[in-house]
């Protein structure tokens, strides 16, 4: 994961002090790429444990077209309830808009099934895209997309995906993140027949706050060690049967855990 150490180092050394919605205040930088080949191992971060099940179950719930944060509590998942009301509904986000984005007709569209079907019916489409951030709706969001288009190319028989991104919290947002697409990514290799490629990860502001600047320097003194190994239940063959147990993380040897305030 050394991509990764390069942007948190690029960005403490070259970011632009800017105020922020959160107030906050973040170093920030503009317009940065991350490429993860796939099959060099699964791009979990080794200089800090991450929590697995929070990054498997909501990619899951993301899916599932769920926007209620009761399935991620229920499962001890609690990285969205800042931002949930008190019914635990955060309107109409990644989830909704991934699997059924409305049309004015009063239709919908499940972009995640039609856009399993074009890789499958028509793999050099350069047409493979998802997006999250549907302008009509944005303002009833509890938090715009920041995840918010991603795009699926077929060559060789790999499968590769790229995600724009337009704001990254690099300390506690990014390295989740990247796990998510990464899995993602094998998630619809798997159901197209085809191998896992690349995940290529750019960014619009990436940022680091100004309360995760010491976390950031502790993870920069730690060494990368080798990348764990993501095994997937290969029963499964439908995008809606997967479950946080089909999902095995082998050989995952990392760093002690660090502890930073999420901006909210
Ligand atoms: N400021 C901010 N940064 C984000 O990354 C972010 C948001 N807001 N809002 C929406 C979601 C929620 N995300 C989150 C929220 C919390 C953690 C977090 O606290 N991570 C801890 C462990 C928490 C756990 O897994 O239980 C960490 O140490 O990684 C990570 C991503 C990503 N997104
Ligand atoms: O998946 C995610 C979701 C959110 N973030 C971060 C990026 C920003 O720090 C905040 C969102 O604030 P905005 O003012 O809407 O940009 O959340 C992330 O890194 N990854």
């Amino acid at each position: 994961m050394l991509q990764y150490l390069d942007l948190l180092r690029d960005v403490l050394e070259n970011g632009a002090e800017k105020s922020d919605r959160t107030g906050t205040g973040t170093r920030s930088v503009f317009g940065r790429q991350l490429r993860f080949d796939l099959a060099d191992g699964f791009p979990m971060l080794t200089t800090k444990k991450l929590h697995q099940k929070s990054i498997v179950g909501e990619l899951i719930w993301f899916l599932r077209g769920d926007t209620n944060v009761h399935w991620l509590q229920e499962r001890g998942i609690n990285i969205w309830n800042e931002w949930a009301d008190e019914n635990g509904d955060l309107g109409p986000v990644y989830g909704h808009q991934w699997r059924s984005w409305p049309t004015p007709d009063g239709g919908s569209i499940d972009q995640i099934a039609k856009v399993i079907a074009s890789i499958k019916n028509n793999p050099d489409s350069r047409r493979h895209i998802v997006s999250a951030w549907n302008v009509a709706e944005v303002d009833d969001m509890a938090l715009p997309p920041c995840h918010t288009m991603f795009q699926f190319y077929v060559a060789d028989g790999k499968l590769s995906c790229q995600l724009y991104q337009r704001s990254a919290d690099v300390f506690l947002g990014v390295p989740f993140n990247i796990a998510s697409y990464a899995l993602l990514t094998m998630i619809v290799a798997q159901l197209t027949g085809l191998e896992p490629g690349e995940f290529v990860h750019t960014f619009g502001d990436a940022h680091l706050y100004s309360n995760h600047i010491e976390q950031a320097q502790l993870q920069l003194t730690r060494e990368p060690g080798p990348l764990p190994t993501m095994v997937i239940n290969p029963d499964r063959t439908e995008i809606d049967s997967f479950e946080i147990e089909d999902f095995t993380l082998l050989d995952y040897v990392a760093a002690p855990s660090i502890k930073a305030p999420i901006a909210v």
